[in-house]
This record gives structure tokens, sequence and C-alpha cells, in this order.
């Protein structure tokens, strides 16, 4: 059994519709370990979510598999919650009875009413959202969404926290509110986390490791990067550390090499090469 908490195994994956197929995933090999903070960054198309989506149960993997604290993931479990781009709240709702079904779903054996009524409350808490208790989601900003949206996460007390690009549908401001957020409640709790970003100052300023991954089709991960950054981490001191630039420099280098072999493919291709992401089975 392997020592890690989280581990990927030569996973692939291919999408295929009728005589069409398309090999998203090759051999994605990937160990994470409890407490870490790790980033997952490539092109847009890539496979990201694709990852996230086996490692969640939500997608199968055609090869290979994922492994969680000694079991095989098969199957969507409680014990990995996702956090997406665009909220998924359930409108009816307010925010207290968002976050209040998932914990009746995941604690009822665990804590008594009064005492899942308190940790719904500390969850909300957490993320600054006890003034808006009674609010739907309607009523409240995208900002304020998703901070009920990681609240209802992390009160699932989940193995692993998979977050796809938590902040990519929000302003600057709000986004880097929100990251300083995120890093105050993994100093608090140290949570195994994997995220997907675009964005190569978050994944810097979040992650203790970061996954670079290759284009598609067939893409795997190119390279790992350690971000040795002592915590806490701040947004404004960084911006004058060389190791941060350094850092975000070889996320900034992978990421344009490997534009560059995309777009000298597209230059050489014959026309029937020119839909890389799609092949015939
Ligand atoms: N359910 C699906 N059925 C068929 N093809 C899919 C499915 N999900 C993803 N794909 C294809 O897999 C490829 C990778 O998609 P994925 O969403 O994983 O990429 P990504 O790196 O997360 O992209 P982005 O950064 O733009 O969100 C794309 O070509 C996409 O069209």
């Amino acid at each position: 059994m392997s020592k890690h908490y989280l581990t990927i195994e030569n996973v692939g994956k291919t999408f295929s519709s009728g005589p069409v197929s398309n090999e998203v995933l090759d051999n994605v090999n990937l160990t994470v370990d409890r407490g870490e903070y790790l980033s997952i960054i490539g092109h847009s198309g890539c496979g990201k979510s694709t990852v996230l989506n086996i490692v969640a149960g939500l997608l199968e993997a055609t090869s290979g598999g994922v492994i969680l604290d000694g079991k095989e993931v098969n199957s969507p479990g409680p014990d990995r919650s996702l956090v997406f781009q665009n909220h998924s709240l359930l409108p009816w709702l307010t925010v207290y009875e968002n976050v209040a079904l998932a914990v009746e779903k995941t604690q009822k054996r665990t804590r008594n009413k009064a005492e899942r009524h308190e940790w719904v409350l500390k969850n909300l808490e957490m993320v600054g959202m006890s003034h808006a208790l009674h609010q739907r989601p309607a009523e409240i900003s995208g900002g304020m969404k998703q901070r009920v949206g990681i609240a209802r996460a992390l009160a699932m007390e989940p193995k692993v926290l998979l977050l796809d690009e938590p902040f990519g549908a929000l302003d600057a401001l709000t986004r880097a509110h929100l990251q300083d957020e995120v890093m105050r409640i993994q100093a608090e709790l140290n949570n195994t986390v994997l995220m997907i970003t675009h964005d190569v100052d978050e994944a810097v300023l979040l992650s203790d490791r970061i996954v670079m991954m290759t284009n598609g089709p067939s893409a795997t991960i190119g390279e790992i990067l350690d971000v040795d950054l002592p915590r806490p981490r701040d947004r404004i001191e960084l911006a004058d550390n060389p190791d941060y630039n350094r850092y975000r420099r070889e996320i900034l280098r992978f990421l344009h090499e490997k534009q560059k072999k995309v777009e000298s493919f597209r230059e050489h291709a014959t026309p029937t090469q020119q839909e890389p992401t799609a092949k015939r089975a």
C-alpha cells in the first residue's frame, strides 16, 4: 500500500463518441501527502478538470486509478468535497441551510443535532459569513457565494478538498481577499487540497507544490515545482521576494514553451492533424 495519502496512479482517460476517440490524459502519476496544498496548472483544455473529476469519482479513468487513504476511489463520496468556479448552492435554501444540508448528510453519525447546528455556524464563521445566515444565494455577491461553497465543503470534513478554479469568476480584489482567507483557514485546519488554477501568482502564493501539465491530447504531468516559501505568506512582501519571482518565472517558462509547441504543431500540421484534441479510434 502506498504511504501517500492520495495516489493518482497511471491514470489515462479517453472520451469516445461514436468512431471518434479523444485521449485526454495519458499516464498521469501523482502523489499527495496529508496536509499538502497542491495546485495543478496548465493550458486551457489540457485535462486539469478531468484529473480532478476522476479524483472526485465523477469520471471513471480509462486506465489506472486513484487511491485515497488506502481505498480505491470508484464513485463520489463525502471524503472528497468539490468547490467549482461557479458556486453550486441550492438557490431555494438560505446560506445556513445550504451548509446544514451537507452537514446533515455527512455528520449525522458523529454529531448530535445541537452539535451539527454549532458546526454549521462555526464553518460559516470561519469564512466570514455569520452575518448572512438567512439570506439566499440570489441575495449575496459572487464572492460571498464562493465563501459559502467553501464553508460547505469544509463542513463535510473531507479527506481531500478539491478546488476547481475556486476564485476564477471573482474580481481581482475579492479574489485576493478570498485567497488570504483560504491561507488562514489552511493554516488552522491543515487540509489536503488539490486545486486547479490558471493563475500563476495564485498557484505560487497558496501551494506547497505546483503540478504543471503538458498540453493535450494525451496530456500528462510535465514538471512539479516545490514551493519552498515560509508561511504565513504575505502577497505584498512576496512581490519583492527573489524566490517567489523565480517560481513565477519557472511556471511561465513552462507554459510558454508548451504554448510554442502547440503553435508550431498547428503551423506544420496537415489539415487532418489540425484537430489536436480529436483523433480517430
Ligand atoms: N465529459 C466529457 N466528454 C467528452 N469530452 C470531454 C468531457 N470532459 C472533458 N472533455 C474533453 O477533455 C479535454 C480536457 O477537458 P478539461 O475540462 O479536463 O480541461 P481543462 O484543462 O480543465 O480546461 P480549462 O482550463 O479550460 O477548464 C477537452 O478536450 C474536453 O473537451
